[in-house]
């Protein structure tokens, strides 16, 4: 598994190291996190508070003792090295073809805060941004609604995929070739429900000290970061009791937050796809897609990526995840070394 998981570039004999040098703990740790968020997500909404409780627990692991957290550490970077100390191999792979930048934002461009709003970013990583989108195609792609997103971000000569990728828009006049707006909203039907359950859950979840919901417009985000642990099965249970009415909408997990969203196959990945395509490059390998992203969420985006043979997935991490991205960056502050990488690199004239 973990050879056939390995970056075509790797050599065999690196694969069958890494594959060596995994402890049977971190794998059993990692199936073992994998089958409890793969089991809320087939349950649809029909997860028990249980298997909702195990996988709210399994998105913040526990410690482990220093020197097996060394190993694992060690292991899982030479799997999925630092997307800096590749860099070079990167572009060289990139040769010959259009970079197209996709980016998270929550714990990709911001750090992961208590307080959702006010993730922001820094300038200096809003000017990485700009410059980089002055070179290549750039995308914001995140679970919080476009407007939310965009204020703050703010800037418009992006293309902005919001709710999960269920929302997304061109650049604004000005900044777009052509007279086009790219606009895809595929779960437009679903917009007085999820109002509704926004409505039913705040009620059912003010007493909860910590306890919010965000509407994302197109889907709903329950955050316990800040809830006692021991009030997490209180807060299982009210989501639970409110959607087991709302058979099309469905769970799933990212940092510290229940995701609720519309059952239709549209995700990250699909947003991806779709603006690879509107943007001209469905049917070519002319294209290199470098999608940066921390959270579970963008797991869908990296795995296109995988399935397309094309461009790379760089997971921004400190800590071993499973994850289908082949590189990594340990936080936002790295992410815009990458960024800014890139735009010397284009600046000198792409030397590879
Ligand atoms: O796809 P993203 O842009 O990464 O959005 C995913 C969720 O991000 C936000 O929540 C996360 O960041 C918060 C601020 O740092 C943090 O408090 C929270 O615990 C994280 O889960 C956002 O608030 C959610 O709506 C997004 O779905």
């Amino acid at each position: 598994m973990v050879i056939s998981d390995a970056k075509p570039g790797l050599t065999r004999a690196i694969a069958v190291a890494l594959s060596e040098s995994f402890s049977p703990q971190l794998l059993s740790q990692y199936f073992t996190r994998k089958k409890l968020l793969q089991k809320l997500e087939s349950y649809g909404n029909g997860a028990s508070i249980n298997a909702l409780l195990d996988s709210m627990r399994a998105s913040s692991p526990t410690r482990r003792a220093s020197s097996d957290a060394e190993h694992d550490q060690d292991s899982w970077t030479l799997r999925h090295p630092s997307a800096l100390s590749m860099f070079e191999e990167i572009m060289n792979d990139s040769k010959g073809k259009q970079i197209v930048v996709f980016l998270d934002y929550d714990g990709t461009l911001s750090p992961i805060v208590e307080d959702p709003d006010r993730a922001f970013m820094t300038s200096e990583m809003r000017e990485a941004v700009r410059d980089v989108a002055r070179f290549f195609p750039t995308a914001i792609v995140s679970g919080r609604c476009r407007a939310k997103v965009y204020n703050f971000v703010k800037l418009s000569e992006l293309y902005y995929a919001g709710s999960h990728g269920m929302d997304i828009k061109g650049p604004a006049k000005g900044h777009r070739k052509g007279n086009q707006t790219v606009l895809c909203q595929p779960a437009r039907k679903f917009l007085p429900m999820i109002d509704e359950v926004y409505k039913r859950l705040t009620e059912r979840i003010e007493h909860i000290p910590g306890a919010k919901v965000e509407n994302n417009k197109f889907c709903l985000s329950v955050h316990y970061r800040c809830v006692e642990e021991k009030r997490w099965g209180e807060l299982a249970d009210q989501v639970k009791s409110v959607i087991k009415d709302y058979q099309q909408l469905r769970l799933s997990q990212g940092r510290k937050v229940l995701e609720i969203r519309p059952t239709i196959k549209w995700d990250k990945g699909n947003a991806l796809e779709f603006l690879l395509e509107s943007l001209g490059y469905a049917e070519t390998d002319d294209v290199f897609p470098v999608y940066i992203g921390d959270d579970r969420t963008d797991e869908d985006a990296f795995k296109v990526l995988r399935n397309r043979g094309q461009g790379v997935g760089i997971l921004v991490s400190k800590s071993p995840k499973e994850t289908n991205a082949w590189y990594t960056l340990k936080e936002p502050s790295e992410v815009m070394q990458f960024l800014k990488g890139l735009v010397e690199w284009k600046k000198r004239g792409c030397p590879y």
